[in-house]
Protein backbone atom coordinates (compact mmCIF):
# COMPACT_ATOMS: atom_id res chain seq x y z
CA UNK A 1 0.00 0.00 0.00
CA UNK A 2 1.60 3.10 -0.97
CA UNK A 3 -1.16 5.71 -2.32
CA UNK A 4 -0.92 9.35 -1.83
CA UNK A 5 -4.12 10.89 -1.06
CA UNK A 6 -3.80 15.03 0.16
CA UNK A 7 -7.15 15.57 1.02
CA UNK A 8 -8.57 19.67 1.53
CA UNK A 9 -4.90 20.45 1.33
CA UNK A 10 -3.77 23.81 2.62
CA UNK A 11 -0.39 25.84 2.83
CA UNK A 12 -0.06 29.61 4.02
CA UNK A 13 3.79 30.82 4.38
CA UNK A 14 4.93 33.59 6.09
CA UNK A 15 5.53 36.87 3.94
CA UNK A 16 6.05 40.52 4.53
CA UNK A 17 3.86 40.33 7.52
CA UNK A 18 1.00 38.86 6.15
CA UNK A 19 0.31 34.95 5.40
CA UNK A 20 0.94 33.87 1.16
CA UNK A 21 -1.51 31.42 0.06
CA UNK A 22 0.39 29.20 -1.64
CA UNK A 23 -2.27 26.10 -2.36
CA UNK A 24 -5.97 26.45 -2.06
CA UNK A 25 -7.44 23.59 -0.58
CA UNK A 26 -6.27 20.30 -2.62
CA UNK A 27 -7.40 17.40 -2.82
CA UNK A 28 -5.37 14.81 -5.16
CA UNK A 29 -5.50 11.20 -4.71
CA UNK A 30 -2.99 8.80 -6.28
CA UNK A 31 -3.90 5.21 -5.88
CA UNK A 32 -1.06 2.54 -5.19
CA UNK A 33 1.27 2.02 -8.04
CA UNK A 34 -0.10 5.14 -10.10
CA UNK A 35 2.08 7.27 -12.08
CA UNK A 36 1.05 10.99 -11.75
CA UNK A 37 2.85 13.65 -13.56
CA UNK A 38 1.84 17.96 -12.58
CA UNK A 39 2.37 20.63 -14.50
CA UNK A 40 1.70 24.06 -14.00
CA UNK A 41 2.77 28.24 -14.24
CA UNK A 42 5.81 28.87 -12.07
CA UNK A 43 4.82 29.41 -8.57
CA UNK A 44 1.62 27.33 -8.37
CA UNK A 45 2.55 24.90 -5.66
CA UNK A 46 4.35 22.06 -7.40
CA UNK A 47 7.14 21.89 -5.10
CA UNK A 48 5.19 22.55 -2.23
CA UNK A 49 2.67 19.91 -3.10
CA UNK A 50 5.67 17.51 -3.18
CA UNK A 51 7.41 18.39 -0.02
CA UNK A 52 4.40 17.76 1.75
CA UNK A 53 4.05 14.41 0.50
CA UNK A 54 7.76 13.89 1.21
CA UNK A 55 7.59 14.99 4.86
CA UNK A 56 9.81 17.88 4.08
CA UNK A 57 6.60 20.22 5.44
CA UNK A 58 3.31 20.28 6.64
CA UNK A 59 0.16 21.31 5.42
CA UNK A 60 -1.29 24.59 6.84
CA UNK A 61 -4.75 22.62 7.18
CA UNK A 62 -5.83 19.28 5.53
CA UNK A 63 -3.95 15.62 5.54
CA UNK A 64 -1.60 14.57 3.59
CA UNK A 65 -1.67 10.59 3.86
CA UNK A 66 1.27 7.52 2.21
CA UNK A 67 -0.08 4.41 2.57
CA UNK A 68 -3.20 4.71 4.44
CA UNK A 69 -0.98 6.96 7.22
CA UNK A 70 -0.54 10.53 7.81
CA UNK A 71 2.86 12.09 7.01
CA UNK A 72 4.43 13.27 9.80
CA UNK A 73 8.19 13.35 8.36
CA UNK A 74 10.34 11.65 5.86
CA UNK A 75 10.18 8.17 6.03
CA UNK A 76 11.90 5.00 4.07
CA UNK A 77 9.21 4.10 2.11
CA UNK A 78 9.43 8.03 0.24
CA UNK A 79 12.19 8.47 -2.14
CA UNK A 80 12.71 12.01 -3.37
CA UNK A 81 15.24 12.88 -6.42
CA UNK A 82 15.54 16.68 -6.78
CA UNK A 83 16.80 18.50 -9.90
CA UNK A 84 19.91 19.07 -8.26
CA UNK A 85 21.77 15.59 -7.72
CA UNK A 86 23.28 16.59 -4.46
CA UNK A 87 25.67 13.24 -5.09
CA UNK A 88 28.04 13.10 -1.94
CA UNK A 89 30.69 14.74 -4.06
CA UNK A 90 33.81 12.78 -1.69
CA UNK A 91 32.22 9.87 -2.66
CA UNK A 92 32.73 7.01 -5.17
CA UNK A 93 29.65 6.35 -7.56
CA UNK A 94 29.59 2.97 -6.04
CA UNK A 95 29.01 4.39 -2.48
CA UNK A 96 26.80 7.07 -3.21
CA UNK A 97 24.92 3.85 -4.74
CA UNK A 98 25.40 2.52 -1.54
CA UNK A 99 25.00 5.19 0.89
CA UNK A 100 21.59 4.72 2.03
CA UNK A 101 21.82 0.81 2.65
CA UNK A 102 25.10 1.94 4.74
CA UNK A 103 22.17 4.62 6.69
CA UNK A 104 20.29 1.47 7.55
CA UNK A 105 22.87 -0.70 8.93
CA UNK A 106 23.65 -2.94 5.90
CA UNK A 107 27.23 -4.08 5.52
CA UNK A 108 29.21 -3.80 2.61
CA UNK A 109 28.75 -7.40 1.77
CA UNK A 110 25.59 -7.36 1.99
CA UNK A 111 25.07 -4.01 -0.06
CA UNK A 112 28.02 -5.01 -3.11
CA UNK A 113 25.72 -7.57 -5.04
CA UNK A 114 22.78 -4.79 -4.95
CA UNK A 115 25.12 -2.14 -5.77
CA UNK A 116 26.66 -3.98 -8.56
CA UNK A 117 22.77 -4.99 -9.56
CA UNK A 118 22.31 -0.71 -10.11
CA UNK A 119 25.47 -0.25 -11.55
CA UNK A 120 24.33 -2.53 -14.01
CA UNK A 121 20.87 -1.41 -14.13
CA UNK A 122 22.08 2.19 -15.03
CA UNK A 123 24.51 1.10 -17.31
CA UNK A 124 27.08 2.44 -15.35
CA UNK A 125 29.36 -0.34 -15.32
CA UNK A 126 33.04 1.12 -14.56
CA UNK A 127 32.36 3.68 -13.42
CA UNK A 128 32.05 2.75 -9.87
CA UNK A 129 34.84 3.98 -8.51
CA UNK A 130 34.40 7.52 -10.66
CA UNK A 131 33.74 10.11 -7.89
CA UNK A 132 30.62 12.50 -9.15
CA UNK A 133 32.22 15.54 -10.95
CA UNK A 134 33.97 13.02 -13.23
CA UNK A 135 30.34 12.07 -14.98
CA UNK A 136 28.67 13.53 -17.07
CA UNK A 137 25.54 14.94 -15.97
CA UNK A 138 23.10 12.16 -17.19
CA UNK A 139 25.43 10.16 -15.68
CA UNK A 140 25.28 12.02 -12.03
CA UNK A 141 21.70 11.59 -12.44
CA UNK A 142 21.49 7.96 -12.81
CA UNK A 143 23.47 7.72 -9.86
CA UNK A 144 20.94 9.74 -7.63
CA UNK A 145 18.44 7.58 -9.23
CA UNK A 146 20.13 4.14 -8.50
CA UNK A 147 20.45 5.53 -5.12
CA UNK A 148 17.16 6.29 -4.62
CA UNK A 149 15.78 2.67 -6.67
CA UNK A 150 18.30 0.72 -4.66
CA UNK A 151 16.23 1.85 -0.83
CA UNK A 152 12.74 0.14 -3.13
CA UNK A 153 10.96 3.00 -1.86
CA UNK A 154 7.45 2.42 -2.53
CA UNK A 155 7.04 6.42 -3.48
CA UNK A 156 9.35 8.21 -6.00
CA UNK A 157 8.90 11.69 -5.21
CA UNK A 158 10.91 13.78 -8.53
CA UNK A 159 10.86 17.27 -8.89
CA UNK A 160 12.21 17.98 -12.20
CA UNK A 161 14.66 15.51 -12.34
CA UNK A 162 15.88 15.52 -15.46
CA UNK A 163 15.59 19.53 -15.92
CA UNK A 164 19.06 19.95 -15.91
CA UNK A 165 20.05 17.40 -18.80
CA UNK A 166 20.48 17.90 -22.39
CA UNK A 167 17.78 16.75 -24.74
CA UNK A 168 19.02 13.55 -25.64
CA UNK A 169 20.21 12.18 -22.52
CA UNK A 170 16.93 13.55 -21.38
CA UNK A 171 15.05 10.77 -23.53
CA UNK A 172 17.15 8.00 -22.60
CA UNK A 173 16.22 8.93 -18.57
CA UNK A 174 12.89 9.16 -19.54
CA UNK A 175 12.81 5.56 -21.53
CA UNK A 176 15.26 4.48 -18.56
CA UNK A 177 12.52 5.64 -15.84
CA UNK A 178 9.39 3.78 -17.74
CA UNK A 179 11.68 0.58 -17.56
CA UNK A 180 12.42 0.53 -13.89
CA UNK A 181 8.76 1.69 -12.65
CA UNK A 182 7.33 -1.18 -15.24
CA UNK A 183 9.76 -3.47 -13.69
CA UNK A 184 9.22 -2.73 -10.50
CA UNK A 185 5.58 -0.89 -9.86
CA UNK A 186 5.70 2.04 -7.95
CA UNK A 187 3.57 5.20 -6.97
CA UNK A 188 5.18 8.13 -8.54
CA UNK A 189 4.79 11.72 -8.55
CA UNK A 190 6.61 13.58 -10.85
CA UNK A 191 7.03 17.10 -11.22
CA UNK A 192 8.22 18.47 -14.74
CA UNK A 193 7.64 21.84 -16.99
CA UNK A 194 7.92 19.31 -20.25
CA UNK A 195 4.27 18.61 -21.54
CA UNK A 196 5.36 16.36 -23.53
CA UNK A 197 7.62 14.42 -20.52
CA UNK A 198 4.40 14.00 -19.02
CA UNK A 199 2.64 13.01 -21.56
CA UNK A 200 5.13 10.54 -21.94
CA UNK A 201 5.54 8.78 -18.32
CA UNK A 202 2.56 9.67 -16.61
CA UNK A 203 -0.56 7.31 -16.30
CA UNK A 204 -2.41 10.94 -14.96
CA UNK A 205 -1.28 14.64 -15.89
CA UNK A 206 -2.11 17.05 -13.09
CA UNK A 207 -2.72 20.81 -14.53
CA UNK A 208 -2.81 23.09 -11.73
CA UNK A 209 -2.65 26.66 -11.86
CA UNK A 210 -1.42 28.92 -9.47
CA UNK A 211 -2.21 31.83 -6.89
CA UNK A 212 -3.30 30.22 -5.21
CA UNK A 213 -1.99 26.46 -6.32
CA UNK A 214 -5.08 24.60 -7.44
CA UNK A 215 -5.67 21.35 -9.41
CA UNK A 216 -7.46 22.98 -12.27
CA UNK A 217 -7.59 19.37 -14.54
CA UNK A 218 -6.73 16.10 -14.52
CA UNK A 219 -5.67 14.26 -17.85
CA UNK A 220 -5.77 10.18 -18.46
CA UNK A 221 -3.29 8.90 -20.22
CA UNK A 222 -2.84 5.50 -19.07
CA UNK A 223 -5.81 4.10 -21.01
CA UNK A 224 -4.51 5.27 -24.12
CA UNK A 225 -0.48 4.23 -23.34
CA UNK A 226 -1.75 1.15 -22.38
CA UNK A 227 -3.92 0.24 -25.91
CA UNK A 228 -1.06 1.65 -28.34
CA UNK A 229 1.63 0.04 -25.71
CA UNK A 230 3.65 3.38 -25.36
CA UNK A 231 6.16 1.52 -23.07
CA UNK A 232 6.98 -1.19 -26.06
CA UNK A 233 7.84 1.67 -28.43
CA UNK A 234 11.05 4.35 -28.89
CA UNK A 235 10.19 7.64 -27.43
CA UNK A 236 10.63 9.85 -30.61
CA UNK A 237 7.83 7.13 -32.03
CA UNK A 238 5.19 7.63 -28.91
CA UNK A 239 5.76 11.00 -29.56
CA UNK A 240 4.50 11.09 -33.43
CA UNK A 241 1.40 9.41 -32.77
CA UNK A 242 -1.74 11.37 -33.32
CA UNK A 243 -2.97 10.90 -30.25
CA UNK A 244 -0.38 11.64 -28.50
CA UNK A 245 0.21 15.29 -29.88
CA UNK A 246 -3.74 15.30 -29.36
CA UNK A 247 -2.86 15.18 -25.54
CA UNK A 248 -0.16 17.28 -25.58
CA UNK A 249 -2.13 19.98 -27.10
CA UNK A 250 -4.84 19.20 -24.63
CA UNK A 251 -2.63 19.84 -21.74
CA UNK A 252 -0.67 22.94 -23.61
CA UNK A 253 -4.66 24.23 -23.76
CA UNK A 254 -5.00 23.77 -20.32
CA UNK A 255 -1.21 25.35 -19.19
CA UNK A 256 -2.34 28.27 -21.12
CA UNK A 257 -5.42 29.09 -19.26
CA UNK A 258 -4.10 27.87 -16.40
CA UNK A 259 -1.31 30.82 -16.58
CA UNK A 260 -3.78 33.45 -17.60
CA UNK A 261 -5.93 33.03 -14.84
CA UNK A 262 -2.83 33.36 -12.78
CA UNK A 263 -2.19 36.36 -14.36
CA UNK A 264 -5.97 37.66 -14.13
CA UNK A 265 -5.32 36.84 -10.09
CA UNK A 266 -4.31 39.66 -7.62
CA UNK A 267 -1.80 38.46 -4.99
CA UNK A 268 -2.93 36.59 -2.04
CA UNK A 269 -1.30 37.91 0.95
CA UNK A 270 -3.99 37.58 3.27
CA UNK A 271 -3.47 39.75 6.71
CA UNK A 272 -2.53 36.88 9.70
CA UNK A 273 -5.43 36.39 11.95
CA UNK A 274 -4.35 37.93 14.84
N1 LIG B 1 9.29 28.61 2.42
C1 LIG B 1 8.57 29.48 1.72
N2 LIG B 1 8.31 30.72 2.21
C2 LIG B 1 7.56 31.62 1.53
N3 LIG B 1 7.00 31.37 0.33
C3 LIG B 1 7.21 30.15 -0.21
C4 LIG B 1 8.00 29.15 0.45
N4 LIG B 1 8.04 28.04 -0.34
C5 LIG B 1 7.31 28.33 -1.43
N5 LIG B 1 6.81 29.59 -1.36
C6 LIG B 1 5.95 30.25 -2.35
O1 LIG B 1 4.86 29.39 -2.63
C7 LIG B 1 4.54 29.43 -4.00
C8 LIG B 1 4.62 28.04 -4.57
O2 LIG B 1 5.99 27.63 -4.62
P1 LIG B 1 6.45 26.26 -5.28
O3 LIG B 1 7.93 26.21 -5.19
O4 LIG B 1 5.68 25.17 -4.67
O5 LIG B 1 5.98 26.47 -6.78
P2 LIG B 1 6.30 25.61 -8.08
O6 LIG B 1 5.01 25.43 -8.80
O7 LIG B 1 7.06 24.38 -7.71
O8 LIG B 1 7.25 26.61 -8.89
P3 LIG B 1 8.38 26.34 -10.01
O9 LIG B 1 7.68 25.69 -11.16
O10 LIG B 1 8.88 27.70 -10.35
O11 LIG B 1 9.42 25.46 -9.37
C9 LIG B 1 5.52 30.40 -4.65
O12 LIG B 1 4.90 31.68 -4.75
C10 LIG B 1 6.68 30.45 -3.67
O13 LIG B 1 7.33 31.70 -3.72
Amino acid sequence: MSGIAFTDVTRAFERKGGAFQALEPVTLHVPDGEFVAIVGPSGCGKTTLLRLAAGLDHPTTGSVMVGGRAVTGPGPDRAVVFQQFALLPWKTVRQNIGFGLKCRGMSDAEARPLVERYLATMRLEGHGDSYPHQLSGGMQQRVAIARSFILEPEVLLMDEPFGALDAQTRIEMQEELIRLTAGQRRTVLFITHSVEEATYLADRVVVMAGRPGSVREIVDVASLRKAERWAERPVEEVMELDSFIRIRTRLWRLLRSAGAHRDDAATHTLPIAS
